[in-house]
């Protein structure tokens, strides 16, 4: 019936529960857990599930079990058992590597070896979608399901969140309208919003690109600090403004606004990257030792709005051939990479070149 909410619906509504702390039922076949993430773990809600029994380990990935010394034995992610009368505390400090430095973790953190992690690794992409730190607390009990029910808790198929992962929810474009900007009179922007009623994202048109020849074109990653703030740390506000002045110059062009914060890992993630970059730990490190990968951002979402608006063909301000590749993977052909370096400070050259030798950067 249509009032039921599809896979993608559920998961939606999931990820809000999950940033509110409250437990999200993950099931895959006759198999179920309850999910908290771990940054939001209230006493009174450990205490609950205490009482219910159950398996429980906290999922972490293995990055973060790299920086912990814990075996992943699940390859991505490790499930670490829970010491007895474990605290909020213990779960925190396993979760965010804020304090790793100041009060390192006295282990050695035992991880399971036997039995599925796949419910593990469903609670981990649900916490890193609802842009939380890549760590959950994961309690398989034999009526998760009935508990779901009796409770009023989401549940969610662990395919839905794989779903979700490999095919991202569809585009629609909401409303355009004329936007007259310093850098180009000729200004359109467009709105896009995911049928899952998720994050939306922006097109800056400008002028009337042709839509039979190569576009130039910019897929930018939203960057609070840099866009809008003005930071030092990085190029991006510089890049922004530099890929709107040229397409402006050359009088047409298309620059995609993704919202897509620090890399994928969203606004607070990337600050607590960069309370770890004030401790010495260069970008990718910092990433690392949250729990994530390098870059979290889904390049196929460019490429499905590129298209959605007529483009096949594309000049691409970069720096990032990842994003070449990406492009041309997804159906859009990449004629030129066309660089853009701008923005360059003392405050973001170390940023730059670890950029360059890590994440394969041109400069
Ligand atoms: N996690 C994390 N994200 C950062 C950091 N510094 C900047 N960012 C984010 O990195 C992204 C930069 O995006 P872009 O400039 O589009 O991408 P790029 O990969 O550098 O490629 P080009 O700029 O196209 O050369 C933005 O989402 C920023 O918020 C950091 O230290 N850590
Ligand atoms: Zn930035």
């Amino acid at each position: 019936m249509s009032l039921d909410p599809t896979p993608s619906e559920f998961l939606n509504r999931a990820r809000a529960d999950l940033r509110m702390g409250l437990p999200v039922v993950v099931h895959h076949g006759p198999r179920a857990a309850l999910v908290i993430a771990a940054e939001v773990l209230t006493p009174a809600r450990l205490a609950d599930l205490h009482v219910l029994g159950g398996s429980a380990h906290l999922a972490i990935t293995a990055h973060r079990a790299a920086t912990l010394r814990a075996r992943a034995y699940d390859g991505d992610l490790a499930r670490v058992h829970l010491p007895h009368g474990v605290s909020p505390q213990w779960i925190r400090a396993v979760a965010d590597p804020a304090d790793d430095l100041r009060m390192p973790m006295k282990g050695p953190l035992m991880t399971a070896r036997d039995g599925p992690a796949d419910l593990h690794r469903g609670a981990i992409a649900l916490a890193k979608s609802a842009q939380l730190l890549p760590a959950a607390l994961v309690l398989q009990h034999e009526d998760a399901c009935g508990l779901a029910r009796r409770h009023g808790l989401s549940q969610i198929a662990l395919s839905a969140i794989e779903a979700a992962r490999i095919d991202g929810a569809p585009l629609h474009p909401v409303i355009h309208a004329r936007l007259p900007m310093a850098a180009a009179q000729a200004g359109r922007l467009h709105v896009f919003r995911p049928d899952d009623g998720g994050v939306e994202h922006y097109a800056i048109e400008i002028g009337q690109p042709d839509r039979s020849a190569p576009v130039l074109a910019r897929l930018h990653s939203a960057c609070f600090t840099g866009d809008v703030l003005g930071s030092l740390k990085c190029d991006c506000g510089a890049q922004l403004h530099g890929a709107l002045a040229r397409m402006g110059a050359e009088g047409a062009g298309v620059l995609l606004y993704l919202n897509q914060e620090g890399r994928g890992i969203g606004l607070a993630n990337k600050m607590r990257a960069y309370s770890l970059q004030d401790q010495g730990f260069d970008t990718v490190e910092a990433n690392h030792r949250l729990g994530f990968d390098d870059d979290e951002r889904d390049f196929r979402i460019g490429a499905a709005l590129l298209r959605r608006m007529g483009f096949t063909r594309a000049r691409l301000l970069t720096n990032n051939p990842g994003k070449v590749e990406m492009l041309c993977a997804n159906g859009i052909e990449v004629v030129e990479r066309v660089p853009l370096r701008v923005g360059e400070t003392d405050e973001n050259r170390a940023y730059l070149a670890t950029k360059a030798a890590k994440s394969g950067h041109l400069l």
